[in-house]
């Protein structure tokens, strides 16, 4: 059975002080998750939102939120953003090679589904042990611009390893995530991609709405001609 396609607005290109109104704006537009990036200034160069902004937003909407966690040490964020009401805990292989199990568990323990992160130089290899252990992570998030900020170019080469992923694990959510819209998301969807995160592209648009039916058609259309 094919994947779902998931349609995830990146809440970083959002006006921060509306963010509920944002978030239920997205959703009546046809989002399926929201996607909230967590910097902490370390990992990245720039500084977003962490657990309270989350407890914000779980006050105003039950959607899936979907947390990127761009942070050196994610394993301080689980207890937090669990209870603030986090749904997805994305962390970065790159930060957690030598604990990832730890981490992998306390996040089922703590009811969040984890994901696994990787940047554009990161080999495609290095998620493979976390998809295919005993306690596994449930999507694979790959970077297709370099992680920190909203609004940057497509980088297609990061396609190979969507490619690789898909075909290797033909029922895991791969998560594409940076300058992806209209005109992008058709590499991404033949690649493989299922979930699909849309800042700018969304944000930036006339009408949000058909953007994110742009981009929920070229999964599904994808999926059917493959
Ligand atoms: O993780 C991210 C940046 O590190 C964002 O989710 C991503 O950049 C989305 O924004 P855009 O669609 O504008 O590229
Ligand atoms: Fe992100």
């Amino acid at each position: 059975m094919a994947v779902v396609a998931k349609i995830a607005p990146s809440m970083l290109s959002s006006d921060f002080a509306n963010l509920a109104s944002e978030a239920e704006r997205m959703l009546r537009f046809g989002a399926d998750w929201l996607h909230m990036d967590i910097m902490d200034r370390h990992f990245v160069p720039n500084l977003t939102i962490g657990a309270p902004v989350i407890e914000s937003l779980r006050k105003h909407t039950k959607a899936y939120l979907d947390c990127h966690l761009m942070v050196t040490n994610p394993l301080d964020y689980v207890e937090p953003l669990a209870k603030a009401g986090a749904s997805g805990f994305t962390f970065h292989v790159e930060v957690a090679k030598d604990y990832w199990q730890d981490l992998v568990h306390q996040i089922k323990v703590k009811g969040m589904r984890p994901g696994v992160a990787l940047k554009p130089g990161t080999p495609v290899e290095e998620v493979y042990p976390l998809v295919e252990g005993e306690n596994p992570v449930e999507m694979v998030l790959v970077m297709t611009v370099e992680p920190g900020f909203g609004g940057q170019k497509f980088m297609p080469e990061t396609m190979d390893k969507v490619r690789a992923l898909r075909k290797k694990y033909p029922s895991l959510d791969i998560e594409v995530d940076g300058g992806l819209g209209p005109s992008t998301i058709d590499m991404a969807a033949s690649a493989g991609a299922n979930c699909i995160v849309a800042g700018s592209s969304v944000f930036g648009a006339k009408e949000p709405a058909n953007v994110i039916s742009i981009l929920r058609k070229s999964v599904r259309d994808a999926q059917q001609s493959s």
